[in-house]
């Protein structure tokens, strides 16, 4: 058993409410709805500009060359993921200046500064565990969706997909979950458990919250709320 399963299973079904959320199933059946998935992309766009300034500060908290190559391999393996979103919202006809002036919605906002406080408050071993939903949480959903590919060749979301399944992003969170281990190595008390637990719970709901953010603006129904316009 890793950190990583221990985390897991502390948080129940926080874990599965994320990486079986509806907007995930339906993504992997090919019925979600198109303008859910680009109010989902352009939030995530600028989510990974705030998740790369996290993977910094865990380049900052670290002390070991191990945890300098975990945090660098996590901020690449971001700036590689915006060239999927850059490709994707320029098919739309989305210039790069729109996507950069774009407005965070609040649910970008509360997940992103909850990450970058875990880790300005805490130690690296918080930040991790804070970052560690998204990393290993995107490996499992790339993995569980990767057959929907094989099923259908003209896959609409197949890029997005396979972004996830790629060997490489499995191979990071892979790297990842070793780490944390490795950073647990001295032993972690029961208290210390708790408040992992409760970290690791909290960026899990956050991430939920991130995709029924998606499925809220593209609802019929969805009352207009000014403020939840996501450009200026
Ligand atoms: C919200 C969110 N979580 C995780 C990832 C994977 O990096 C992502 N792109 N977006």
């Amino acid at each position: 058993m890793t950190l990583f399963d221990d985390l897991t299973r502390a948080i129940g079904s926080q874990w599965t409410d994320y990486t079986e959320h509806e907007f995930v199933r339906r993504l992997g059946e090919g019925a979600l709805p198109l303008p859910a998935f680009q109010d989902y992309l352009v939030q995530d766009y600028l989510f990974l500009i705030q998740f790369a300034r996290a993977n910094a500060l865990a380049a900052f908290k670290s002390t070991s060359l191990a945890d300098l190559e975990q945090a660098a391999a996590g901020l690449s393996a971001i700036l590689h993921e915006t060239g999927l979103h850059r490709r994707l919202t320029a098919g739309w006809g989305i210039a790069p200046e729109q996507l950069d002036a774009a407005r965070e919605k609040q649910g970008t906002v509360a997940y992103t500064r909850f990450v970058l406080d875990c880790g300005m408050s805490g130690d690296l071993l918080d930040l991790q565990v804070a970052l560690a939903p998204c990393t290993m949480g995107y490996a499992e959903i790339g993995r569980a969706l990767a057959p929907a590919l094989e099923a259908d060749p003209r896959h609409p979301y197949r890029d997005w997909i396979a972004e996830y399944a790629d060997e490489g992003f499995q191979a990071t969170a892979r790297a990842a979950i070793r780490r944390l281990d490795e950073l647990g190595a001295d032993g972690i008390g029961p208290r210390r458990f708790a408040r992992l637990a409760e970290i690791f719970g909290a960026a899990s709901r956050l991430e939920a919250d991130f995709w029924q953010q998606a499925l809220n603006a593209a609802a019929p129904s969805a009352p207009a709320d000014p403020s939840q316009k996501e450009t200026a």
